[in-house]
């Protein structure tokens, strides 16, 4: 590779664990392109190969195979070039217990050039008023305030974020939000994780879909979410309504379910089959496929009516 215009590329990323016999490839063969100034989500179930990933680009584990840049630098032979420029926000983070919050950003900020100033940092995580409680008395979501504090203490260009919100009350989670687009408004490239599909809307410029160590879809949410069913589900004691070609039709209990691939023509025949009829389609419900419902059939790996285009 010689030209990078991406803040992150792979190509044939493999990892593997063990040896042998005992040898377990979690990460399969990844070309993943992460722009500068996007934010990108990898999202996953648990086990799909993130953070195996991630700690290749982190240079923390090299990689068993293929490529990898992180802004134009092997993650491993230029492991200090690379950390001085990236904020990486690990899922688990050890600090003293005794020190303060203020105390634990000084001397995190004494271990970066350029630090950001302490005050700044308090202000930007909402820290400031617990900035002299000690590190053990805080809450799960106001200790990963603090983690993030320290992962943009040294104003990175890249920010690698895993599970950023995990353990976060919904106006934190808001609040991180913010954040990252603030950061991408900086011109700062965000690489996060999540399990928190509505994170992912909101955030992501682009996302990459992992299952047992693939990507197996990528895109913006909008061509990930192009050509996955959409659902109408109804309820009716009429079982001989006619129902719109196009659909495929399953019950769940006394509630019809319709998956269908183009959601206005088959709604409105079916609303006009049921005028006709005169029958009334109790708690009638129709809705767009959404990044859940893509990302739960993509990890069960069930067929689609229409397969979006794979990565
Ligand atoms: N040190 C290790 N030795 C052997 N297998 C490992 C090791 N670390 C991870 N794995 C396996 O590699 C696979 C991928 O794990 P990884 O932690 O990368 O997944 P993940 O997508 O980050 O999951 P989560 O969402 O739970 O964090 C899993 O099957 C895991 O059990």
């Amino acid at each position: 590779m010689t030209d990078f215009p991406f803040a992150i590329e792979t190509r044939g990323l493999r990892r593997t664990y063990g040896t042998g016999a005992d040898a377990f490839e979690a990460v399969r063969g990844i070309d993943l392109q992460v722009r500068r100034g996007q934010v990108h989500a990898l999202l996953g179930v648990n086990g799909a190969g993130k953070t195996s990933t991630l700690e290749v680009l982190e240079g923390l584990a090299p990689a068993t195979a293929g490529e990898v840049r992180v802004l134009g630098l092997d993650p491993v032979a230029d492991r200090a070039q690379v950390r001085r420029r990236t904020g990486v926000l690990l899922q688990h983070s050890g600090f003293v217990a005794d020190l303060t919050v203020r105390e634990t950003l000084k001397m995190w900020a004494a271990t970066v050039t350029g630090a950001r100033p302490v005050e700044e940092s308090l202000e930007m995580l909402d820290l400031s008023r617990l900035a002299d409680t000690r590190m053990r008395g805080l809450s799960g979501g106001e200790h990963r305030r603090v983690d993030l504090a320290c992962t943009l203490t040294g104003r990175p260009e890249l920010v690698v974020l895993d599970e950023p919100t995990t353990g976060l009350d919904p106006e934190s989670r808001r609040a991180v939000w913010r954040l990252v687009r603030d950061l991408r408004d900086s011109g700062a490239t965000v690489l996060l994780t999540t399990h928190y599909l509505e994170e992912a809307e909101q955030l992501a410029d682009q996302v990459s879909i992992m299952r047992a160590g693939e990507v197996v879809r990528e895109g913006t949410v909008a061509e990930i979410v192009a050509g996955h069913p959409a659902e109408i589900s109804f309820r009716t004691p009429r079982r001989d309504l006619p129902l719109p070609a196009g659909a495929e039709v399953s019950h769940d209990g006394g509630t019809t379910v319709l998956r269908v691939a183009d959601l206005q023509p088959v709604l409105t025949d079916l609303l006009l089959a049921a005028r006709d009829a005169g029958v009334e389609l109790a708690m009638l419900d129709a809705r767009s496929a959404t990044l859940e419902s893509v990302f739960l059939a993509v990890a069960a790996d069930r067929a689609e009516i229409q397969q979006g285009a794979p990565a």
